[in-house]
């Protein structure tokens, strides 16, 4: 795109056809409209089906890690914007590999959303309240992992799909309480699904968690200018300290990592968490610095987390 996008040549923002999906999307949209004073018809949502949303892939409840891993949502989208189908894409951070293919960067961030997580239950008000034995559901590797740690008397089922599929297995009693990113639920507008909110202190969020990012063409400039107007500088800083010790440690979502930045002025202070998929041991640090040597802190905390652990420790893939 060279010129200004217009009714007759809008952008094109790229985006999985889920409910959350649609909502970043729209977000994105609705701050690009604000920023350059533009009206809705300068912008189509086109939406694009992933490997991700095959919905028999899902259904077979298996793990993600053994259906391709990170990448599983975002590679038809990455295609489709290298062929000029799409001009940005719209992305969970929390999904997105550290690195992009050629010809494509991730640096544009909106304002992140409630980094923790949401402890959903009919029954019960707070994780700490589960009674010993209780069943809970989670496919996600890092959740399984922190709660086999924290609490090896739950028993564990994999738990997938979307937000109503999932209210739906807790009402058949398939399990007592699941667990859901507050972000999400906050941008759906279903805060009332979470019982409670987790303290990040209690279960450490997934890197990234509550972050949106929109993906562009290196060699777009106009699109580098429209989206340099919604980036959002705290975010930035925090996800370059995550992103960089998620690298350090290899973040495919093989491993359990957690991993978290706050902000305290211009200074960054990361915390990290890494754990065997059972929860038989885990290791946890942090680390404080300027926003200035955001992406040091995250290397120099992975490797020392790489440092205590055992040999082995990630060998159970
Ligand atoms: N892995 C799926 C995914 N990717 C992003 C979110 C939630 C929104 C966010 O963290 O930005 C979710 C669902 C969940 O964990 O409940």
């Amino acid at each position: 795109m060279t010129k200004m996008p217009s009714i007759t040549d809008p952008l094109k923002i790229g985006t999985r056809g889920s409910p959350l999906a649609l909502a970043q999307a729209h977000e994105t949209r609705a701050r690009l409209m604000a920023a350059h004073d533009l009206p809705e018809a300068a912008f189509e949502i086109v939406v694009i089906k992933t490997t991700g949303d095959n919905a028999a892939l899902i259904a077979a409840d298996k793990p993600l890690k053994e259906l391709g891993g990170k990448g599983l949502f975002t590679k038809e989208i990455e295609e489709a914007m290298l062929e000029g189908r799409i001009d940005i894409a719209v992305h969970s951070m929390k999904d997105m590999p550290v690195a992009q293919p050629e010809g494509l960067v991730l640096d544009c961030y909106l304002p992140r959303e409630d980094v923790r997580d949401a402890f959903v239950s009919p029954g019960v008000a707070r994780l700490a309240d589960l009674p010993q034995g209780a069943t809970v559901g989670s496919s996600s590797l890092r959740r399984r992992a922190q709660l086999a740690n924290k609490r090896p008397d739950l028993k564990l089922v994999e738990f997938r799909g979307n937000v109503q599929t999932r209210l739906k297995k807790l009402d058949e009693g398939v399990a007592v309480a699941t667990f859901l990113a507050m972000a999400g639920l906050n941008r759906l507008g279903m805060s009332r699904v979470a019982r409670s909110a987790i303290e990040v202190d209690e279960m450490l969020p997934a890197v990234a968690q509550g972050c949106i990012g929109i993906e562009r063409r290196l060699a777009d400039p106009m699109t580098e200018r429209l989206l340099a107007a919604i980036h959002d500088a705290p975010a930035g800083h925090r996800l370059t300290a995550e992103r960089s010790y998620l690298a350090t440690l290899d973040g495919s979502c093989e491993t359990p990592i957690a991993g978290l930045a706050m902000l305290e002025g211009d200074q960054l202070w990361l915390r990290g968490e890494i754990l065997r998929p059972d929860g038989s041991h885990a290791i946890s640090g942090e680390a404080r610095g300027s926003i200035a040597d955001a992406a040091e802190l995250g290397t120099d905390l992975a490797r020392r987390l790489l440092a205590q652990a055992p040999k082995g420790f990630f060998d159970w893939r």
